[in-house]
């Protein structure tokens, strides 16, 4: 069985779940929020930008970069975690951006997407762009280098997601938005420092053998058989590797949210398995698709000029 993507047609959050419209109340377990216990819309209304990524500690850097980008007053450093009151993701909101870390792995960030459409669906939020920032494994490209997803993979190098329902199998589309990658790709020729390009992206359900690592607990393939299998990849376009693309394409395409993965390559697959880079040039690589998506969001505003920031603070209020 094979679902239709959403309609985003008046520019609403789609939720396809009858059985929410007949509930007194939505607890959102995970994030800590609730439809009775907060005000959603006057705390959420006014977001535009949502982006995502594994670590709580990149989102909070990336919020504390969006505060000073937007040119808020203060450093940003007292951000405040929204999701403060559980432990499982966090949550900050600078201005029309709000920034989520969601954990590895599909089941992790599926779980925080469905709070987090009903959250935007409950906030009466309107024409959300949604982006994951995250980290990935280069395929023949040189590591620092950021891609842009047009395509999630699985993998089969199939552009679908399998969701098991009940004791069905669903398979839904992966496609991300062609004209927002285009869009993003368009805002990296503003940043000469690393290299930006459209690819396909694989998404896996682990980090050793289901990317094909030789230094996993369990390995029971060849040196051969991996590179044999990481080239096929390559060959059909993948650039990339990560753990949560397709399931994030899939859930963003049917509710109706405008979608884009923006992943750094930490290291060339093609050449090794452990990433060897030192902390420091690891934290400098999990910026780059920051600054990337701090101009997007700034010319979406427009508030950038030639790299001279307006003076916007007043626009906003957190
Ligand atoms: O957003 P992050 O950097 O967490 O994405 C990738 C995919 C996995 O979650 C994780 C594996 O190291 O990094
Ligand atoms: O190789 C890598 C690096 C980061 N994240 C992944 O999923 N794979």
């Amino acid at each position: 069985m094979t679902e239709k993507k959403g309609y985003a047609g008046n520019g609403f959050v789609h939720v396809k779940n009858p059985h929410l419209a007949l509930m007194d109340e939505d607890i959102l377990y995970h994030l800590d929020l609730g439809t009775k216990t907060h005000n959603l819309p006057a705390m959420f209304g006014d977001i535009k930008f949502v982006c995502v990524g594994g670590s709580p500690n990149r989102m909070k850097a990336f919020a504390q970069f969006m505060h000073k980008e937007l040119g808020f007053e203060g450093d940003g450093k007292d951000v405040k975690d929204i999701c403060a009151g559980t432990d499982r993701y966090s949550m900050y909101k600078v201005g029309p951006v709000l920034s989520v870390s969601h954990g590895m792995g599909i089941p992790s960030i599926s779980i925080m997407l469905h709070e987090l459409i009903k959250l935007l669906h409950h906030a009466k939020c309107r024409g959300v762009t949604i982006i994951r920032i995250g980290t990935s494994g280069g395929l023949g490209i040189e590591p620092g280098s950021v891609v842009i997803t047009d395509t999630a993979l699985d993998s089969f190098f199939k552009p679908q997601f399998e969701q098991v329902i009940l004791d069905n199998v669903v398979v839904r589309s992966t496609e991300l938005d062609k004209d927002l990658a285009e869009e993003l790709l368009n805002c990296s020729k503003e940043i000469h420092d690393f290299p930006t390009m459209i690819g396909h992206t694989m998404c896996t359900y682990d980090f050793y053998e289901g990317q094909g690592r030789l230094d996993g607990a369990l390995c029971s393939f060849s040196s051969e058989k991996k590179l044999e299998y990481l080239k096929r990849a390559y060959n059909a376009g993948v650039r990339n590797i990560e753990m949560e693309s397709t399931v994030f394409a899939a859930m963003c395409g049917l509710c109706g949210l405008k979608a884009a993965v923006v992943c750094v390559t930490l290291l060339n697959r093609l050449e090794g398995d452990q990433i060897t880079v030192p902390h420091e040039v690891l934290l400098e690589y999990q910026r780059r698709p920051q600054q990337l998506i701090s101009i997007f969001i700034k010319k979406r505003l427009g508030l950038y000029n030639q790299n001279k920031l307006l003076d916007n603070a007043f626009f906003f209020s957190n």
